[in-house]
C-alpha cells in the first residue's frame, strides 16, 4: 500500500462514497473502496451497498476472516485508515443500526450457548442437527439444510439407508475390530472424510480451521471447498474462485504448492439448484434492508446465497478437459464429484482419473435425482469392474448419519464415504464437536461391523447386506426398458461439467 494510502481518512469523506456508484466502507478501522468489487461480490453486491459509507466489520467479520480483503483487492482500493477523531454519535449509531440487522438476518455468533445441549449429551449426528436447528441463525440455518425445490432427492439420500438392510453373520470372534483404512493414498482412522462445503465460518468463527482441527487428530482427511470462509493456505496451512481458465491453474498451482495431493472436481452444479428455504431467508433479508439494493440480485429463480455462489462456476467444463486440470496437478490424485450414473462412473473410469464421489450435492442441485446409495448399486449392477481396479476408488456422500450407513457403503463396494452436513453442524461447538462426531461415527461403525461379523475392513462385502427394497428402482442399461419414442432424436449423450474446484 502507498504511503498516500495510508493518510487518516474523516468520515466526511466516507460519507460522500455512500451508493453503488462509488461505494467505501470501514473494516476494522481501515476504510475500502469496493465500488469494482461490489458487483462481483459471491454473496452479492447487496450485502456491501447496504454498508456503503458504513462501518461493516460486525458483517464482514462474522463471514471472513480478516485477510479477505487484502489479499483478494487491488491496493488502490485501499483508502487509509479510518480517523477516529472524526466519527460522530449519529454515524457510530446508523453502523450499530446495520450490524443489528445484519445479524438478525445473516450471521449468528451471538449468544447461542444457551440454546444448545452440552457437548458431552449429543450422541448421534441427528442431535448436532437439532443442536444448530436450535442455536444456528436462520440464514445459516437456511443455507446449511436447505436442498433443492422439494428436498426430495435430500431425504431419499437418508431414507434409502433404512431400506438398505444388514444381514449379521454371527457366532465370530469380533472381539477387536479396527475401523482403520486408506483413503486416496492417505492413512485414515476410519473410511470417513469431511465433504467440502462453503461457509463454514456462518455457525462457528473458527469455521474450517475448526474442522480441520477437530480432523486431523482423528486422521479423518478433509476436503476442502473453493468457498471457504478463509484462505486456503490458512487452512490447511481461502480462496478467491475464478472460473476462467488461467486464474484456476493459478490456483491448482497454489494449493499443490501447499502439499494438498488430491483434487475433487464438482460436477453437479453447472447451475445451483434452487433452495427455496434459502431463497427465502434472503428475500427476508432484503425487506428488511430497503436500502441494500437486493432485490437486483434476485432473478425469477430466487436469490439465495446457494444461488448466488452460481457466478463463479464455469458450466463449459467437459470430459476433455480432465486432461488439463491432470497438466495442472502434476502428480496428484484427481476425484470427480457429483457422479449420479453410471454412464458417467464409467466414462470417469475410463478417463483415467483415479476415483469417483457419487454424490448429488446432498440433494441441493436437482432434486428428484437418484439417492447416492441408489448410484452405487446402479454402478454395480452396469459397470462392476469399476469397483475392480486397485488404486480407482468409488466414494460417496449423502445422507450418511450413521456407522451402518458407513458399513453398507462399504460392503456395496465403496472404499470411503463423505459427511458433509453432519460436520457442518457438529462444527456449532467447534473442533472439540467436531472430533466429538467422529468419535460417534466411529463407535456406531465398530458396533455394526461387530454385529454383522466382521473386524477389519477388508472383510466387507455384499453378503452383508439386503437391498432388496431398492433392487426396483436400479437402472440397468442405458435404454429406457420400454419408452423407445424420441421426439427430434435429441442429442444424444451429452456430459456438462463445471469447473469447481476442490482440495
Ligand atoms: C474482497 C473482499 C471479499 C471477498 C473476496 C468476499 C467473498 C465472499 C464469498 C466467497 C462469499 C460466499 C458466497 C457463497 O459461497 O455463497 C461471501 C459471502 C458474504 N460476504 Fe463477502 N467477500 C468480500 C467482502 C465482503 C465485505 C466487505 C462484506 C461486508 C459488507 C462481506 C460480507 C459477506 C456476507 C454477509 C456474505 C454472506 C452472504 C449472505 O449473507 O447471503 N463480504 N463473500
Ligand atoms: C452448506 C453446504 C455447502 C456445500 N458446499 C459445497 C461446495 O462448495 N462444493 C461442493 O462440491 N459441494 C458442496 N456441498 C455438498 C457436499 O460436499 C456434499 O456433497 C453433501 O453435503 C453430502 O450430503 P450430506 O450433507 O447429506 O452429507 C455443500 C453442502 C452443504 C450442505
Amino acid at each position: 500500500m502507498s504511503g498516500e494510502a495510508r493518510r487518516a481518512v474523516t468520515v466526511e469523506e466516507i460519507l460522500r462514497h455512500n451508493s453503488q456508484s462509488s461505494c467505501w466502507l470501514v473494516v476494522d478501522g481501515k476504510v475500502w473502496d469496493l465500488t469494482s468489487f461490489a458487483p462481483q461480490h459471491p454473496g452479492g453486491g447487496a450485502i456491501i451497498w447496504q454498508h456503503a459509507g458504513r462501518d461493516a466489520s460486525a458483517s464482514y467479520n462474522s463471514i471472513h476472516a480478516p485477510s479477505v480483503l487484502a489479499s483478494n483487492l487491488d491496493a488502490s482500493c485501499y483508502k487509509g485508515e479510518l480517523d477516529a477523531s472524526t466519527v460522530t454519535a449519529e454515524w457510530a449509531a446508523q453502523t450499530a443500526n446495520d450490524s443489528d440487522n445484519n445479524n438478525n438476518n445473516n450471521n449468528n455468533n451471538n449468544n447461542d450457548s444457551d440454546r444448545k445441549p452440552p457437548l458431552a449429551s449429543v450422541i448421534s449426528a441427528q442431535d448436532f442437527e437439532d443442536a444448530a436447528a436450535a442455536s444456528a441463525s436462520a440464514k445459516a440455518w437456511a443455507f446449511y439444510s436447505s436442498a433443492d425445490t422439494d428436498c426430495v432427492t435430500r431425504d431419499a439420500n437418508r431414507r434409502d439407508f433404512s431400506r438398505i438392510r444388514l444381514r449379521p453373520r454371527l457366532m465370530r470372534d469380533v472381539k477387536a475390530v479396527s475401523t482403520a483404512t486408506t483413503i486416496l493414498g492417505e492413512r485414515a482412522g476410519l473410511p470417513v472424510f469431511v465433504s467440502p462445503a462453503a461457509m463454514a465460518r456462518m455457525v462457528h468463527p473458527d469455521g474450517e480451521k475448526g474442522i480441520a482441527r477437530g480432523c486431523v487428530a482423528q486422521r479423518v482427511p478433509q476436503c476442502i471447498s473453493t468457498n471457504a470462509s478463509f484462505p486456503i493456505a490458512e487452512i490447511v496451512a481461502s480462496l478467491y474462485v475464478n472460473k476462467d481458465r488461467a486464474a484456476s491453474a493459478a490456483l491448482l498451482r497454489h494449493v499443490r504448492s501447499l502439499g494438498v495431493r488430491t483434487v475433487f472436481v464438482t460436477i453437479d452444479a453447472p447451475q445451483p439448484g434452487k433452495r427455496e428455504a434459502d431463497e427465502r431467508v434472503r428475500a427476508d433479508t432484503t425487506l428488511a434492508s430497503p436500502m441494500s439494493g437486493a432485490r437486483a440480485a434476485n432473478d425469477s429463480r430466487g436469490g439465495g446465497m446457494g444461488r448466488l455462489m452460481g457466478g463463479y462456476i464455469a458450466a463449459d467444463f467437459t470430459l476433455a478437459e480432465l486432461g488439463w486440470l491432470r497438466s495442472h496437478w502434476p502428480g496428484g490424485r484427481v476425484v470427480v464429484k457429483g457422479v449420479q450414473s453410471w454412464e458417467d462412473a464409467a466414462l470417469c473410469f475410463q478417463a483415467g482419473v483415479d476415483g469417483v464421489l457419487l454424490s448429488n450435492h446432498g440433494g441441493r442441485n436437482l432434486d428428484t435425482a437418484p439417492s447416492s446409495v441408489l448410484t452405487l448399486l446402479e454402478c454395480q449392477a452396469n459397470c462392476p469392474e469399476i469397483f475392480a481396479r486397485p488404486g480407482f476408488e468409488v466414494l460417496v456422500d449423502g445422507g450418511i448419519r450413521r456407522g451402518a450407513d458407513v458399513l453398507k457403503c462399504l460392503c456395496l463396494g465403496a472404499t470411503a464415504v463423505g459427511l458433509g452436513r453432519p460436520f457442518l453442524y457438529a462444527n456449532c461447538y467447534g473442533s472439540e464437536g467436531v472430533a466429538h462426531l467422529v468419535d460417534i461415527i466411529r463407535g456406531e461403525l465398530e458396533t455394526a461391523m461387530a454385529l454383522v461379523g466382521i473386524t477389519d475392513l477388508a472383510q466387507c462385502g455384499p453378503e452383508y447386506v439386503s437391498t432388496l427394497e431398492l433392487d426396483g428402482m436400479v437402472v440397468r442399461g442405458r435404454e429406457h426398458p420400454y419408452a423407445k419414442g424420441r421426439r427430434g432424436g435429441g442429442p444424444g449423450y451429452l456430459w456438462n461439467i463445471s469447473m469447481y474446484m476442490h482440495i
